[in-house]
């Protein structure tokens, strides 16, 4: 089309569009999808202003970085300082010089980082949900004395390593060994995909202890001999989170850097996984409430057969759609962060969550990115981002199957896992 056509039929465009708006077939909208259910009322009401002071922090300060981090693949220097400036690090008590982040604040926090950039949502799990998490619930008092002050300042980064090349779903099984020696542990073994690994000063590493035959969790200072990491280069989702392959060959782990607590998988390991797995569900969460926002601001405004997107029928269905999921998810989230809260939750219903929520969210973004059309795979339109990063929450931390397996074996009482699995 020429350039002068193009404008005439912009313009025209654009007048069609004024003039459905006045109409009366056009009511106020549904800017923000927390606000259809009233969701944010079952939020506590100061909770719950710092969450719109977030929002609008993080829209100003972090949101927009976020598009050539992500192409650039580059974890920012700045992202700790960042981080602290918000406000947004500490601990779930009031200790080791930290400060208190309760549960439904800490999720608030994934929820609101996530509906900017994923890769952000999950910085914040891998450093708080499984780093600071495990020390304070499976560390010494000795361990939490030296680590907890810095990790939960984020002067000191650390990574999570369960994930090894051979065992992904089937983790219990891992290879990597911890052998007993004078004074300690010497760790041999490789972890692959692990989040943050390249710019850790401490590692959590789940091995083998060759007496006992258990997986239990060691400190490893990242700096060990022994100790090389390597990152995974091309990876096309969650780019602005750096992951590595850990190569641990002949590591001295002193017997004091042995985690206090949870020397079997299931006591150890998973304790943490159905905490953090609960967290990805407002990761979902967050990464929906984005997707609807870009959408429905796009299909108001976009014009075609001379009416905005939004007047289609199909369109408002599949907005609906979204809209819908969204409910559930934040209402699956709430009501599971609540049950742990009480000591009430258990690792079936975090998977059965967790699950569930990427499950959905993967719909929801695929809609999203069809409401865009062509447009839909810009960066800037965040639905692309949005849909490849949801494939790797539906992945990582027990990827969907394994999650309905875990919720399976609750709800039936029977399992479908291959004897001597543990989770
Ligand atoms: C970006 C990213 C970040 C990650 N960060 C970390 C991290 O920080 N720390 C860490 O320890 N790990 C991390 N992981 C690893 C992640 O937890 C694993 O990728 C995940 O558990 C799946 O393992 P896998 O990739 O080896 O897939 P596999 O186990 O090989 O599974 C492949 C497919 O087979 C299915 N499958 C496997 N077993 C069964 C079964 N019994 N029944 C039915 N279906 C089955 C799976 O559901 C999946 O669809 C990360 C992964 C990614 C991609």
């Amino acid at each position: 089309m020429s350039r002068r056509l193009n404008l005439v039929s912009k313009h025209l465009g654009q007048n069609l569009t004024e003039n459905f708006k006045k109409s009366s077939l056009v009511t106020p909208y549904v800017q923000d999808p927390i606000t259809f259910l009233h969701l944010d009322q079952l939020l506590p009401a100061e909770i719950n202003s710092r969450r719109a002071q977030l929002r609008a922090n993080l829209e100003t300060n972090l949101a927009p970085f976020v598009a050539e981090w992500y192409e650039k693949a580059e974890s920012p220097g700045i992202l700790a300082e960042k981080f602290r400036s918000l406000g947004i690090t500490g601990l779930s008590d009031e200790k080791y010089g930290c400060k208190k982040i309760s549960l439904m604040e800490k999720s608030l926090i994934l929820y609101e980082l996530a509906r900017i950039d994923c890769s952000l949502a999950t910085f914040y799990v891998v450093m708080f949900s499984l780093t600071a998490h495990t020390i304070e619930e499976l560390g010494t008092e000795e361990q939490k004395v030296k680590y907890l002050p810095k990790l939960c300042n984020l002067d000191m980064i650390g990574c999570w390593g369960l994930t090894e090349p051979d065992f992904g779903s089937d983790a219990s099984a891992l290879e990597t060994t911890a052998t007993p020696v004078k004074g300690g542990y010497v760790l041999n073994g490789v972890k692959r995909w692990i989040g943050n690994a390249i710019l850790s000063d401490i590692m959590i590493i789940f091995a083998r202890n060759i007496t006992t035959n258990h997986v239990e969790g060691f400190i490893v200072n990242s700096k060990s001999n022994g100790v090389s990491v390597e990152n995974i280069q091309r990876k096309l989702a969650l780019r602005i989170v750096q992951n590595g392959n850990i190569f641990l060959k002949d590591v001295f782990v002193p017997a004091n850097e042995r985690l206090g607590k949870g020397h079997t998988f299931a006591t150890g390991a998973n304790e943490i996984l159905e905490h953090s797995r609960m967290n990805i569900a407002w990761l979902a969460a967050g990464l929906i409430a984005g997707i609807y926002e870009n959408s429905i601001k796009y299909i108001r405004e976009r014009v075609q057969f001379r009416a905005p997107l939004a007047s289609f029928q199909l369109n408002q269905e599949k907005l609906v759609r979204i809209l819908a999921i969204y409910q559930a998810v934040f209402l699956m989230g709430w009501r599971v962060t609540n049950l742990l809260k009480q000591g009430k939750a258990n690792v079936a219903q975090a998977s059965l969550v967790k699950g569930w929520c990427t499950l959905v969210g993967r719909e929801a973004a695929k809609l999203g990115r069809e409401l865009m059309g062509g447009n839909g795979i810009l960066i800037d339109n965040y639905v692309m981002k949005a849909l490849v990063d949801m494939e790797v929450i539906y992945t990582y931390e027990g990827t969907y199957d394994i999650c309905a397996l875990i919720a399976g074996r609750a709800a039936t009482g029977v399992t479908a896992f291959k004897p001597g699995y543990k989770a």
